[in-house]
């Protein structure tokens, strides 16, 4: 069956349905990895996307049961080059079709996502719709135009606060939209968690009395998670904190700097950081739209961490206090690991941060 991504500028392209038949509307971004598709579908960051992959074959390794970022599907649509049918790996349960399907997610494959991607890059990221018919179009077109939606953090956010336990310190996360590799580098390490959903106020986070503090990924415009940034103001200071992509940018917003949205922001596997104090480059995953504002932040905030691609903010470190945070997704998933030990010098921090803060 036919179906048709139709774009904010008018354009039209036509493909065939996969997934669920049907409309949805989102923001279109491309992702440039050639793997790690499953978990780019279910990670909450993409909450509200239509993402397209710009590698044109997509689900040749099939859908397992253990990469999941998240209990389901995040993204709001799918765009592939060719999808699929039968994957072959031994993990593989489903191919990709059969996934969206479940799970009720609208697809389009057998579009040129290579073409599609350079013209992102050109114009921007744009509003789009995915749907199989062009009955109503100008009503449609009409949608895309007025699609405006915020907040996307309260959707995907834990409601409930849950622990699991363990012996080492007591890591408060709040939860914007966490991915569930970010907890599993916590539980390697043999940390406390809490998670709290990002609605909680500080006085509840500290009546825990937790040792350190994760912000967590998440969706959207960091400056509609207004709440959040009150909260981390208020906890900057008092416990090591320690920010992820949204995190680190609800963070620098608490530190009173600001952030805009890039042109087509950054998503994918093979993004190069260069650590400014070791002057060292490092291969990051990345998964975001928004930025840093380098200049806005207070005197004593350094930027640790640079994009070499573009220049712009991948990691920030408070002067004095235990507190900082990066752009780029240390905990991969998909990607490349370079950065996992970030996690080993949060813990590290917390450790310290213990006894320089609370005694
Ligand atoms: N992965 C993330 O946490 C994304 C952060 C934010 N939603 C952005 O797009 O910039």
């Amino acid at each position: 069956m036919k179906a048709y991504l139709l774009l904010e500028d008018g354009s039209i392209y036509t493909g065939i349905s996969m997934g669920k038949c049907g409309t949805a509307i989102g923001e279109v971004v491309f992702n440039t990895g050639m793997t790690g598709y499953q978990e780019v579908l279910t990670d909450p960051s993409y909450y509200g996307q239509i993402v397209t992959m710009t590698y044109p074959l997509i689900g040749n390794y099939g859908i397992n049961n253990e990469d999941f970022q998240s209990t389901k599907p995040q993204v709001r649509g799918f765009i592939v080059r060719e999808s699929c049918e039968i994957p072959d790996n031994f993990r593989a349960q489903y191919n990709l079709d059969e996934y969206l399907k479940m799970n009720e997610i609208v697809g389009i494959e057998g579009i040129d996502t290579r073409a599609l991607t350079k013209i992102l890059r050109e114009k921007g990221t744009m509003k789009g719709m995915i749907t199989d018919n062009l009955i109503d179009l100008d009503y449609k077109k009409c949608l895309i135009n007025q699609y405006n939606e915020s907040d996307h953090v309260r959707n995907v956010m834990t409601k409930k606060i849950y622990h699991i336990p363990a012996k080492g310190p007591k890591i408060a996360v709040i939860d914007y939209g966490t991915k569930k590799n970010i907890l599993e580098n916590l539980k390697i390490r043999n940390a406390d968690i809490t998670v709290f959903p990002s609605t909680t106020t500080y006085k509840q986070i500290l009546q825990m009395n937790p040792d350190g503090v994760l912000l967590s990924n998440g969706p959207g415009d960091p400056k509609d998670v207004d709440y959040g940034i009150e909260t981390v103001k208020n906890l900057i200071g008092k416990l090591p904190i320690f920010g992820i992509c949204l995190g680190h940018q609800i963070l620098a917003l608490a530190f009173g700097g600001d952030t805009c949205k890039l042109k087509y922001g950054h998503r994918g596997s093979n993004h190069p950081v260069k650590d400014l104090k070791s002057g060292r480059t490092f291969i990051t995953a990345q998964n975001h739209g928004y930025t840093v504002i380098p200049e806005s932040l207070p005197e004593d905030v350094e930027i640790t961490h640079i994009n070499i691609n573009d220049g712009t903010v991948e990691g920030i470190r408070h002067k004095k206090l235990p507190v900082f945070s990066v752009q780029f997704h240390p905990e991969a998933s998909p990607g490349p690991n370079d950065m996992l030990f970030l996690f080993d010098e949060f813990i590290k921090m917390v450790k310290e941060g213990i006894s320089c803060i609370k005694r």
